[in-house]
């Protein structure tokens, strides 16, 4: 049963699917990824998943530097106990830490061994903290009913195309069943997973998020349609992010979307589903409320990552 107090303090700017049940909307209220105006809530990555079953043309996942945060980055690779010993020792600093997040620094998915050993022994020590994994999806709809039953209630899908011909610009490979796939092939494989996958998990009742990253020239006029897709299988919500051009990637010259168009491509997408605004494209590693100094990086140069 809801608290009508927390209803009245973080209210959700978006509408929750008609199969969500009251646990997880009451572990949505207080997701301050999924509620902007979950602000006082903290949320805690860890990162236990170093490798990836893809290739993004814009991901590197080799370097850690300094005062740098973005998404595939962290300061150290963690086995589940160390993760473990981590959310104990955070839960005392953070009253309310309310969300574990598997978001890499590779794939929660492709590292589901780690994945599921982390949640598991967290879950001994807390039973209530909620469970949230990024993935890009290749493996979603094989592992969909475990993730449910391990009582992950939020999944984030990175879609990026629903275009095998755009995909194939965006994504270098896949392995998918101990085979490495390339162009137009790996792309019509990852997007077929991704659709099934999305589908099967909103079906399950867990809240899909979808992660789309802009990149101009490449998928910018393609994102409305994604996005309609996404709905129509039924996520929740959809974040659309500015491509950030890493150095070392095939995308390190192009340049991002600016503000303006983003905006334009926020409205339009959110006519058919209502839009994350507040993202702050996360380390792997990232610990504390939205924004805190928790999100930047170590003190030093670059580090190497051993990620795979
Ligand atoms: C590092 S990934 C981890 C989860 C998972 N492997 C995935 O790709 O969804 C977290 C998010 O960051 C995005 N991302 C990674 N590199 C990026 C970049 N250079 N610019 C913008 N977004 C990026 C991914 O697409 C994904 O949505
Ligand atoms: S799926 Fe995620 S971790 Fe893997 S290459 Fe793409 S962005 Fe990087």
């Amino acid at each position: 049963m809801m608290h009508k107090s927390l209803f009245e303090m973080s209210k959700l700017d978006f509408d929750l699917p008609a199969n969500t049940t009251a646990d997880v909307a009451e572990k949505t209220l207080k997701h301050p990824c999924f509620n902007g105006n979950a602000k006082e809530y903290a949320r805690m990555h860890l990162p236990i998943a170093p490798r990836c079953n893809i290739k993004c043309n814009y991901c590197n996942r080799k370097f850690d530097c300094a005062n740098e945060s973005r998404p595939g980055v962290a300061s150290e690779i963690m086995s589940p106990q160390r993760a473990l010993s981590r959310f104990l020792e955070v839960k005392q600093q953070y009253e309310k830490l309310s969300v574990i997040g598997i978001a890499g620094p590779g794939d929660a998915l492709a590292n589901y061994k780690n994945t599921r050993e982390t949640l598991m022994l967290i879950r001994e020590h807390d039973s209530e903290v909620a469970f949230c994994i990024s993935t890009n999806g290749l493996m979603l709809y094989e592992y969909a009913d475990a993730l449910h039953e391990l009582g992950v209630s939020h999944v984030t899908v990175t879609m990026n195309a629903l275009d095998p011909e755009i995909g194939a610009i965006i994504y270098d490979h896949i392995r998918y069943k101990g085979e490495i796939h390339r162009g137009v092939a790996a792309a019509k494989i990852l997007i077929e997973k991704q659709l099934l996958g999305i589908k099967k998990a909103a079906d399950l009742g867990m809240l899909v998020k979808i992660n789309t990253v802009a990149i101009t020239g490449v998928n910018d006029h393609h994102i409305v349609e994604v996005v309609k897709k996404a709905t129509e299988l039924g996520a929740a919500l959809s974040n659309i992010i500015p491509l950030i051009p890493v150095v070392g990637t095939a995308f390190e010259e192009n340049t991002p979307i600016d503000d303006e168009a983003l905006g334009v491509l926020r409205t339009e997408a959110g006519k058919y589903l209502s839009q994350m605004l507040h993202c702050r494209q996360c380390r792997a590693d990232a610990v504390g409320r939205l924004g805190d100094s928790g999100d930047k990086g170590h003190a030093g140069g670059c580090r190497k990552l051993n990620v795979g």
